[in-house]
């Protein structure tokens, strides 16, 4: 039998720097204004549970083999989905995350060069329902904008933690494989041009219509 979701799956991506932590909060109180009825679930990858922030930590810091980072980012996604995302949706909820599989694409694949097939494969083994379909989010809101002027935000304001310490040329890549999916699926990707002052993103996410 096909579960049903009821809710909504809302993701942020972009690279870091690109200003999706700046919106998310005042994002889920719009959804909440706008569908006071609804819950509404923010919550972030790597994380969203306590083993999934333990990886977090791990995978922000230490320095690793490609493919047991690939592996430890799809860990930390099964629990999140099992414990999380999927109960939540069943239960009719919005759920926002900061970042999702997109992120392995661009991060692990487009940045670090894992192949397009383990991927895949990993997505289908981390994010397949007993109907044989896919979990995946109704939309993704892709902040893009070039890494030197995402690197002259984050220099203002953080200690960079492992990826953030990588090189332009890395970020480029990255940011490439975010726009190759982008273009690959444009009924779920809206693009935000990142590079706009955080007035007219906020004008842009609020008149987008989001039908339920
Ligand atoms: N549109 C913008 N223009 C200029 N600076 C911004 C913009 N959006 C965010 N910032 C600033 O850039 C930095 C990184 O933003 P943040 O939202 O943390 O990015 P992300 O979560 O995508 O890594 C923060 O200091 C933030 O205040
Ligand atoms: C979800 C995910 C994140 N990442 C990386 C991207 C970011 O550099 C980092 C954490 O993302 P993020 O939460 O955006 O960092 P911050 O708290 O500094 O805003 O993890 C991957 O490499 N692969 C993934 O699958």
């Amino acid at each position: 039998m096909t579960d049903q979701f009821l809710g909504y799956f809302i993701t942020f991506e972009g690279i870091d720097g690109a200003g999706k932590s700046t919106h998310i909060e005042s994002f889920a109180k719009l959804m909440k204004e706008r569908y006071p009825e609804r819950n509404i679930v923010v919550t972030r990858e790597p994380g969203g549970t306590q083993l999934g922030e333990q990886l977090r930590a791990l995978l922000l810091d230490a320095p690793m083999n490609l493919e047991t980072e690939a592996l430890l980012m799809f860990a930390a996604r099964r629990e999140h989905i099992a414990q999380v995302i999927e109960p939540a949706l069943m239960a009719g909820s919005i759920v926002i995350s900061d970042r999702f599989t997109d992120a392995s694409f661009a991060y692990q694949g487009g940045g670090r060069g894992l192949s397009l097939e383990k991927l895949n494969s990993l997505e289908k083994w981390v994010q397949g329902r007993s109907d044989g379909t896919l979990l995946q989010p109704n939309l993704t809101f892709l902040f893009d904008l070039p890494g030197s002027i995402a690197e002259a935000r984050r220099s203002k304001v953080r200690v960079p933690d492992k990826f953030e310490q990588m090189d332009l040329d890395f970020f480029e890549k990255v940011r490439q494989e975010y726009l190759r999916r982008a273009k690959a699926d444009p009924q779920r990707f809206h693009l935000v041009d990142a590079t706009q002052n955080p007035e007219a993103i906020w004008n842009e996410l609020k008149s987008l219509e989001i039908k339920l």
